[in-house]
């Protein structure tokens, strides 16, 4: 064996000189929902992680292995364009966006710079969450849960209204025979029609949410449908009213048309992007001003460098960005920074407001992590977190399929945890 000189020891953690050797993935569940957790590991021993959006198979990513080993992680965008063909829209998009994160991650470990030194240094040191709140039957109860996080300090609020809230009214909706059902597995286009009553409904709901919460926070809603175009239009007219920040997906984002003329009829700011992968992607929306804020989740759109991209790209058409997530810390820093190195940028979602244990799950970085509805970006190398707190994640792991981290030579297709949401 050669004897190790100076010279090898000098240049042994050089960045150049690193290269990948393992992918693995943490299959979690309930941090807010389910989502993998990635690690990359390189023969320096330095680690990197990503997350794989929510709801989406592991299997995304470790697809992805055999094309990263070997691999400078460092050189992340020539990675990123040697993998992406492997993404796609929805949920498929995780692998590559979450590959990415972890890509970053590790440049920055190897630099000894903060992620968003990157991408351009940084616009803000603060960055603005805004808090997500899935859909509640009870108006009041709705108002009194969005009123306690307004009071935590957050500026802006988010509410699931729609037809999760009209099932069960008589006469509110027209829908096609297991329109109920396919619309929480697929989000496909179902036709559904509001009625007048159906429309009545949503605004005595939105007006009693507006009358315990105020008009004095931003306040956006979601989870409309999808619906027909007729019904997005005369919902979208009767909440004006409430001076919303946005409506959110009320059709399928792949119908530019419909949301043109969506847009076009009512005075409320119109919003989707959460499933759509890559720039190119929201291409047709935005060059043809089909909405009025793009929505993307940066875990889905291709991770942080491709979604910065997007958001200049929206910028330059007048369309202001805010981000979707619904993810662990893992991902929402890797929104945190590139939050912080795009001028276009409006909010982060947090959905993970009922998790107590949820700041815990990363080390080194402020408890909670979201404070006066904010996160400080941080200074430290990479993502910025320290580690992750293995022991709290091990006992978050998905029943279904709880991997952590161990060696993976080949993925099940037929798991449970491989099955996809879209
Ligand atoms: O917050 C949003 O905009 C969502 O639509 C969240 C989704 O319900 C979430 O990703 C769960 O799959």
């Amino acid at each position: 064996m050669s004897e190790i000189t100076e010279e090898h020891v000098a240049t042994a953690s050089r960045p150049s000189d690193l290269r990948i050797t393992d992918l693995r993935v943490a299959n979690l569940a309930g941090v807010p929902f389910r989502s993998s957790i990635i690690r990359i590991d390189t023969n320096q021993g330095l680690v990197g992680y990503g997350e794989v959006r929510d709801g989406a198979a592991a299997t995304y990513a470790l697809m992805l292995k055999s094309r990263l080993v070997g691999e400078n992680p460092c050189n992340i965008d020539k990675i990123f364009r040697k993998i992406k063909q492997f993404g796609f829209h929805g949920r498929q998009g995780g692998g590559v966006s979450g590959v990415e994160m972890a890509l970053t991650d590790l440049a920055g470990k190897a630099y000894g710079v903060p992620a968003y030194a990157l991408i351009g240094g940084r616009f803000r040191d603060e960055i603005r969450c805004y808090a997500d709140t899935p859909s509640l039957t009870d108006p009041h109860a709705m108002g009194a849960r969005l009123l306690e996080r307004k009071l935590r300090g957050f500026t802006m609020l988010k509410m699931d209204v729609g037809i999760d809230l009209l099932w069960d009214v008589p006469g509110a909706l027209i829908a096609p025979p297991g329109a109920r059902e396919d619309v929480t597995t697929m989000h496909p286009f179902t036709g559904i029609q509001v009625t007048a009553l159906g429309v009545e409904h949503l605004v005595s709901y939105v007006d009693i949410v507006r009358s315990v919460v105020g008009y004095d926070v931003a306040l956006a809603a979601d989870h409309f449908g999808h619906i027909a175009l007729d019904s997005g239009i005369r919902i979208g007219r009767a909440l004006e009213p409430f001076t919303l920040a946005w409506i959110e997906d009320l059709i399928p984002w792949q119908l530019t048309g419909q949301w043109r003329q969506l847009t076009e009829a009512v005075a409320v700011p119109t919003c989707t992007g959460e499933d759509i992968y890559l720039l190119d992607g929201f291409r047709p929306l935005l060059d043809t001003g089909a909405i009025r804020v793009v929505h993307p989740d940066p875990a889905t759109a291709g991770g942080i460098a491709e979604t910065k991209r997007l958001g200049d790209y929206a910028q330059e058409r007048g369309i202001p960005m805010a981000l979707h997530l619904a993810a662990s810390p893992i991902a929402t820093m890797a929104c945190v920074h590139l939050a912080a190195a795009t001028e276009n940028f409006l909010a982060l979602e947090h959905h993970a407001a009922e998790v107590e244990f949820w700041s815990d799950l990363v080390t080194g970085l402020p408890r909670p992590l979201i404070q006066d509805g904010h996160i400080t970006v941080p200074e430290t190398p990479g993502l910025g977190f320290g580690d992750l707190d293995e022991e709290l994640l091990s006992r978050h792991l998905d029943p279904r399929d709880p991997v952590f981290f161990a060696e993976t030579k080949h993925w099940d297709a037929e798991s449970s945890h491989d099955r996809l949401w879209s």
